[in-house]
C-alpha cells in the first residue's frame, strides 16, 4: 500500500500512531514521519522501535512553518493531532479552536502546498450534534476539510475525514476505570445505566482510516457501522468476566455529556453510501445558492433518523462478554487477576 512512499503522521505519538507503526514498517514504506510537540514521547517512540524510517520532527500544527517543514516531500499524511479531552477542551476552548481546527487548516494548506496525495482527518462521533467544546471543534474541522476539498485544484489532494466512537480500553476511558475498580472492590460509578455508547477497538479504528485511505474520494466523510451497549451492559459484563459482585452506584450525568452519541446526522444518511461495514458520506457539491438555500427543503430528511448509540445493534451483556475478552488489555487483565 505504501511502497516507496513518505507519510506524515501529526501527533503521532498518539494512540493511532502507536497502533498504526508496527504495521506500516512492516510494508516497503520509504519514511514515517511523526509530527508532535512533545520530546519525551518521541524518545520512547524512537527506543522503542529503533527503526532508521521512522524521522521525528519536533513542531505544532498550529505552526504553519513546522507543518511546512515536515511536510516537504511527503506523499500521504494522517492527521491525528488533536486536543481530545471532554473537560481540558471545556475550561481551554480556544485550545481546542487552536490545535483541532487552525491545525488542521494548517496541515491541509500546507498537504495542498506541498503536492501531497491523500490527507485523512481523524475526527470522532463527538463531532455529530455536538455539545461540548471538544466536539464543536471537530465539527468545525471536518468543515474546515470539507471546504478545503472543494477548492483543490485538479483534485491533486485528495482529503477525508473519518469520524469514530469511542474506543475500548483507551487510557483514561471507562473500561479500565471499571477494571480497576473491579480489582479493588470498590463500587462501580455508573453515570446513568441507560447511556450509551459505540464499542470499536483500536483495530477497527485503525481499519477505518485505511478504508478511507483505500477508497476516499475527494471531501468524502467515513464512519465504521459499530455495534453499542448501554453502560449498565458493559459493567454488568466487565463484573462477569471478572467474576466480581461490585456494588453499582449511580453518579449522574457528567459535564458535558450526551446520553446517546450519533455517527451520522439524518442530512448525512440520506446522501450515505452503505457499503457494507462502512457509510461514506459523499462531499454535498450542491451550489451556494442562498435563495434555494432558504426556498427548498427535502422531505425525504424528516423521514430519516440519525445513525446513533441508540438505534444501532446493541449489544447484551453476553455479546458484550465476547466482545470484551477478544481485547488484547481483558485478556492480560484476566490473566494478571487469575
Ligand atoms: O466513571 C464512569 C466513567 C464513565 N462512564 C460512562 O462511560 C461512557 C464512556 O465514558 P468514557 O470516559 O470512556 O468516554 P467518553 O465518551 O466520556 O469520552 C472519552 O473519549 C473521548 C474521545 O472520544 C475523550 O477523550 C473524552 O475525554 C473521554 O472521556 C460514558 O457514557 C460515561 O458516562 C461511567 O458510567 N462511569
Amino acid at each position: 500500500m505504501f511502497k516507496d512512499n513518505t507519510l506524515l503522521i501529526t501527533g503521532g505519538t498518539g494512540s493511532f500512531g502507536n497502533a498504526v507503526l508496527d504495521k506500516f514498517l512492516d510494508s516497503e514504506i520509504k519514511e514515517i514521519r511523526i509530527l508532535s510537540r512533545d520530546e519525551k514521547k518521541q524518545h520512547d517512540m524512537r527506543l522503542k522501535y529503533k527503526n532508521e524510517k521512522i524521522k521525528f520532527y519536533i513542531g505544532d500544527v498550529r505552526d504553519y512553518n513546522s507543518v511546512n517543514f515536515a511536510m516537504a516531500g511527503v506523499d500521504y499524511v494522517f492527521s491525528a493531532a488533536a486536543l481530545k479531552q471532554v473537560p481540558s477542551c471545556e475550561f481551554y476552548p480556544i485550545e481546542a479552536v487552536k490545535t483541532n481546527i487552525l491545525g488542521t487548516e494548517n496541515t491541509v494548506n500546507a498537504a495542498i502546498a506541498n503536492g501531497v496525495q491523500k490527507m485523512i482527518a481523524l475526527s470522532t462521533d463527538k463531532a455529530v450534534y455536538p455539545i461540548n467544546a471538544m466536539g464543536m471543534s471537530k465539527a468545525l474541522m471536518e468543515k474546515a476539510v470539507v471546504a478545503s476539498s472543494r477548492k483543490v485544484i485538479d483534485n491533486k489532494t485528495l482529503l477525508s475525514c473519518t469520524r469514530y466512537g469511542n474506543v475500548m480500553a483507551s487510557r483514561g476511558s471507562v473500561i479500565p476505570l471499571f477494571v480497576e475498580l473491579i480489582k479493588e472492590g470498590k463500587d462501580l460509578t455508573i453515570t446513568d445505566p441507560n447511556m450509551t455508547r459505540f464499542m470499536m477497538s483500536l483495530e477497527d479504528a485503525v481499519g477505518l482510516v485505511l478504508f478511507a485511505f483505500q477508497n476516499g474520494k475527494q471531501g468524502d466523510i467515513f464512519v465504521q457501522k459499530s455495534p453499542a451497549c448501554t453502560i449498565l451492559t458493559l459493567a454488568k459484563a466487565l463484573q462477569e468476566i471478572f467474576k466480581a459482585d461490585n456494588e453499582i452506584k449511580i453518579i449522574g450525568t457528567r459535564h458535558g455529556e450526551k446520553k446517546h452519541e450519533a455517527l451520522l446526522s439524518r442530512e448525512e444518511m440520506l446522501i450515505a453510501e452503505d457499503l457494507g461495514d462502512y457509510y461514506r458520506v459523499p462531499l454535498d457539491t450542491r451550489g451556494l445558492n442562498y435563495s434555494k438555500y432558504y426556498s427548498e427543503g427535502d422531505e425525504t430528511v424528516s423521514k430519516l433518523d440519525d445513525y446513533t448509540s441508540a438505534n444501532t445493534e446493541i449489544y447484551e451483556v453476553d455479546e458484550m462478554v465476547e466482545l470484551l475478552l477478544s481485547l488484547d488489555y481483558i485478556q492480560a487483565e484476566l490473566a494478571s487477576w487469575t
